[in-house]
């Protein structure tokens, strides 16, 4: 088992936001989270990694058989998990290439010293050249270009387990194409044995076109409603809405 939470209950400014989650992810797994706007699929995400807003009142989360509800954010990530944010920040004054630099999980930069051949390669293949990594983090970036340079930021850092919040959201048809090759790259999909795991929230569910989801969920109102194969469940919200849900 990749990801096992366990009644996860969870408050944000003394608001109880996630009132028991239960969901269980293996190696070589990739779920899907659908849910209404403001039902707590980003908290589910930020309780994952552990930020501390995000105060976690009840249940458990074990990551490689190991108990993480209480590890410091910096730790999880060092053991594999890695996410992107539907609307990251920008960082002035930070170029995207030394954020990379913190990231590449594959080597320790010294002072001043390029980006590897790999982190520039993967660059390339997500359409963003070496000007486009001088710029200054999500600063005027558009929406295909800040979904591109966290799915870099991703590559880089080579987590076994990825959330990705809403990666089909503003990004046109040819961008999708591209990211959810390059995710189930990173996931391994087409590999049997693969030991990664992915958690993805979408709202129009356009990205399970390109990659095979092996699980859905429903979250509503910070519980998961309903679990199924991702398309019986796309197709029911798409004729029901989350309504009955
Ligand atoms: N920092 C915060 N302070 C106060 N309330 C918060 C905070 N973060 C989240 N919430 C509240 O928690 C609830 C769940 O938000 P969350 O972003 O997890 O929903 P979501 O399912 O991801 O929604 P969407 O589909 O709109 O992105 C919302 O009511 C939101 O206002």
């Amino acid at each position: 088992m990749l990801l096992e939470i366990k009644d996860l209950k969870v408050e944000v400014e003394g608001k109880e936001i996630l009132k028991g989650v239960n969901l269980k992810i293996n190696e070589g797994e990739t779920h899907v989270l659908l849910g209404p706007n403001g039902a707590g699929k980003s908290t589910l995400f930020m309780s994952i990694l552990g930020f501390p807003k995000y105060n976690i009142t009840q249940g458990e989360i074990i990551y490689k058989g190991e108990d993480i509800t209480n590890m410091e954010t910096p730790e999880r990530i060092k053991r594999g998990l890695g996410v992107t944010f539907q609307n990251p920040p920008a960082i002035r004054g930070v170029k995207l290439k030394e954020l990379l630099k913190i990231e590449d999980s594959k080597h320790e930069y010294k002072n001043d010293e390029e980006l590897t051949e790999d982190v520039i390669k993967l660059g390339e293949k997500l359409k963003l050249n070496d000007s486009f990594l001088n710029r200054d983090v999500n600063v005027g970036f558009s929406g295909g270009e800040v979904k591109r340079s966290e799915l870099l930021q991703l590559l880089a850092q080579k987590p076994d387990f990825i959330m990705f919040d809403e990666p089909d959201s503003g990004v046109d048809i040819e961008n999708v194409e591209l990211i959810s090759k390059e995710i189930k790259n990173l996931l391994d999909q087409d590999n049997p044995n693969s030991q990664k795991g992915g958690l993805l929230i979408t709202h129009l569910g356009y990205i399970l076109q390109f990659v095979n989801a092996t699980d859905a969920h429903i979250l509503k109102d910070g519980v998961i409603v309903k679990s199924g194969k991702p398309k019986t469940v796309l197709e029911e919200v798409r004729e029901h809405g989350f309504g009955d849900a």
